[in-house]
């Protein structure tokens, strides 16, 4: 408290009494000075000496108490201060993270689970900068500054901020997409009366289930319907994975012995909802290329990713005939409309790739275009080394067998490019010979997944087919102009692929299928050139057994294999194990896993039908189908990527 100074000070007082005594004096002895007076003087200004002294000795003790008396309340409102202020703020030992010194508010903030202790207070000192997100504390958010020279941490009460916040977010407007698979082939051959009966079958559910869900639902046309809800309704979807509604359509539907199930695209986002009904129809879209039965959700934002729930039935939208046509109609116009036209499978191409590229370029042929099958020299497995060996004594058919280098310098403007049995980019036999094409069409059977190409001119996506060389077969059958005759050879690597992709026609075969393949015998397949191209050689055999010899059965009948330490493999090799330990008495699924010549470590993965695998090599970073998938890690050994597989296997089952 500043002091107050203008009383005069003792020496200056006195000084003043003298000089005044002195001036008396003289006064006095000029008109009478006598003892008498000289005494009188000197007592009275003695006296008015003391009074002031003691004035000013009074003044000073209460101006003291004035200034304890401020300090006093200055001291008990900053008190009061610490006490009452919504901020929490904790002193603590830089080194042990102790807390050495906090305010009430403190103590109420750490009433509860969470307690007031050096590693929440590390915590809270490390975390700070990285991110502006509030802490929360036993149910409430605080936002945290800290001040590090000092060492002391403040906690702000910023739960209604962060409520409104997450109520702005809960209310985000959502748009589904609801699609009924199969619905046209399930009710084609339906009489009116049956139709109707199914119609109302499907109202009737889903009316049922918006009505629980408070969701607004509108049917847009028999096997089409549209829910306007908002996030937190999504969120709780979200949480039970769709599961009641896909499962319960599909065991009420299939108790009326109709195969219809249910396929939805769902976007949300801050309002938009032009963009957010279109990414909701893409989801849609990319739901039904990828088999039907399931649910894609991604919010309306660029970077956002899908999240895909259900899909745990296999692959059960058929494919119908006019689809075939169509799609056989659009790649004869965007062929014709090329110069060139390239045929390119995945990364180490197998026999189905190889099988799809010869019967497409059969396909361009047949259009009098000039197509070419490209491969890479490096990237050769043993049947395909032989196949094309074989091919190239085709008469004719060498210059349109091209090596990767020679298709990049044949390569001209306006040629196309026709990706065969892969559409993830990542896959691609060659990414820097792809990104030179504008036109690219994708002809595949695997699920479509997020790395796709952008923009393709067709994309003919079949995860219901076989392999991509029975999708391309029925495409060859539908081309009117097509005279062309294959020879017995190409019409036998067709063969082969098929053969590989369905282990020998028993499995995930169709009345299509069969049609392919009966289309190549008459093309002039022959079963022994097969049995020529896959025959396993001595090395492969004695490898695939080490790795099935090293499996270990856990959780009830999943059989993991690590192939030997040390030792690289090709994937074909983890493959076949894989295919092997399935047939293995009580095995639902088998896992493979070893380095490939780049050291990257490769997982091979089977199931019988009955356990989806594709979900598993998803999470680790792959894909493929329901019952055969794959993955390839880099930068992680063997032993670290078989602990994050059982990891998620075991994840997946306590779901
Ligand atoms: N990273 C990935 N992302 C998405 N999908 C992937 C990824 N990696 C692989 N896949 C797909 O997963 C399945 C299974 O792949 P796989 O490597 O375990 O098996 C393929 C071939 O290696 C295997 N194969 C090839 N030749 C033979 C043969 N002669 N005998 C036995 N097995 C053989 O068969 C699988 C071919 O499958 P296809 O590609 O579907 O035609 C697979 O779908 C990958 O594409
Ligand atoms: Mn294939």
């Amino acid at each position: 408290m500043k002091k107050n100074n203008y009383f005069p000070s003792q020496t200056t007082l006195i000084s003043i009494v003298l000089v005044a005594t002195l001036l008396e004096l003289l006064l006095v002895f000029f008109v009478n000075l006598n003892i008498a007076n000289f005494l009188a003087i000197i007592f009275t200004n003695a006296i008015l000496l003391a009074i002031v002294l003691y004035a000013k000795y009074k003044f000073k003790i209460d101006q003291q108490e004035l200034i304890d008396l401020s300090n006093k309340s200055a001291e008990e409102s900053l008190q009061y201060t610490l006490e009452a202020l919504p901020i929490a703020i904790i002193k603590y030992n830089p080194t042990s993270y102790q807390p050495e010194w906090y305010n009430p508010y403190s103590s109420l903030i750490f009433e509860g689970d969470q307690e007031l202790n050096p590693d929440l207070l590390m915590k809270l000192v490390m975390d700070f900068g990285k991110h502006g997100r509030p802490y929360k504390i036993n149910e409430k958010s605080y936002s945290v500054s800290c001040d590090l020279t000092r060492n002391i941490i403040y906690l702000q009460d910023s739960t209604e901020e962060v409520n409104s916040k997450m109520d702005l977010l809960e209310r985000r407007p959502i748009i589904a997409i609801i699609a009924i698979d199969n619905y046209d082939d399930v009710t084609d051959s339906f009489s009116d009366g049956d139709k109707s009966s199914i119609n109302s079958f499907i109202a009737k559910f889903l009316d049922k289930y918006a009505k629980n869900r408070s969701v607004y639902l509108r049917r847009l046309a028999a096997d089409r319907y549209i829910i306007f809800a908002n996030y937190a309704v999504l969120s709780e979807l979200m949480t039970e994975k769709f599961s009641p509604l896909l499962d319960e359509f599909r065991e009420r539907a299939a108790e009326k012995k109709i195969p219809l199930t249910l396929s939805i695209g769902v976007s949300y986002g801050i309002v938009d909802y032009m963009t957010i009904g279109k990414t909701a129809m893409n989801n849609l879209e990319l739901a039904l290329i990828r088999g039907g039965d399931q649910v894609v959700v991604k919010e309306n934002e660029d970077n956002a990713r899908a999240v895909y729930f259900g899909g745990n039935s296999e692959s059960r939208i058929e494919k119908s005939r006019t689809r075939v046509r169509a799609i056989a109609s659009l790649l004869n116009n965007i062929i014709s409309e090329s110069n060139q036209v390239f045929i390119m499978g995945h990364k180490f191409p197998d026999m189905d790739a190889l099988g799809a590229s010869v019967v497409m370029r059969n396909f361009a042929a047949g259009l009098n275009k000039e197509a070419f099958i490209v491969y890479n020299p490096e990237q050769l497995q043993e049947d395909t080394k032989r196949a094309i060996a074989m091919l190239n004594d085709v008469e004719g058919l060498y210059p349109h067998v091209l090596r990767l280098n020679s298709a990049k310098k044949l390569k001209t403007d306006n040629a196309l490019l026709i990706m065969v049995d892969h559409s993830k980019i990542s896959q691609t036999m060659d990414k820097e010979f792809f990104e030179r094409f504008d036109k690219v069409v994708v002809v595949d059977h695997h699920r479509r997944d997020d790395d796709f190409p952008e923009n393709p001119l067709l994309s003919y996506i079949e995860s219901g087919a076989s392999s991509a060389t029975e999708m391309v077969v029925e495409i060859l059958r539908f081309q009117n102009k097509s005279g062309v005759k294959m020879s017995s050879i190409e019409a036998s690597v067709a063969l082969a692929g098929i053969s590989v992709d369905t282990k020998s026609f028993t499995k995930a075969t169709t009345e299509n299928t069969f049609e392919s393949a009966s289309f190549l015998r008459n093309q002039g397949a022959d079963n022994d050139l097969v049995q020529k191209f896959l025959a396993t050689d001595f090395e492969t055999f004695k490898q695939v057994n080490e790795v099935v010899l090293a499996a270990e059965i856990i959780d009830g009948g999943i059989a993991i294999a690590l192939g030997l330490p040390g030792q690289a493999y090709p994937k074909v090799i983890l493959a076949k194990a894989a295919d092997r330990l399935l047939t293995l008495q009580g095995v639902k699924a088998s896992f493979t896993l070893a380095v490939n010549e780049t050291n990257d470590v490769i997982v091979s993965a089977r199931s019988n039908g009955k356990y989806n695998v594709q979900t598993i090599m998803e999470a680790l970073g792959g894909g493929g189908h329901f019952d055969s998938a794959a993955t390839q890690i880099t930068g992680k050994s063997v032993n670290e990527i078989k602990e994050e597989l059982i990891q998620t296997i075991r994840e997946r089952e306590s779901k």
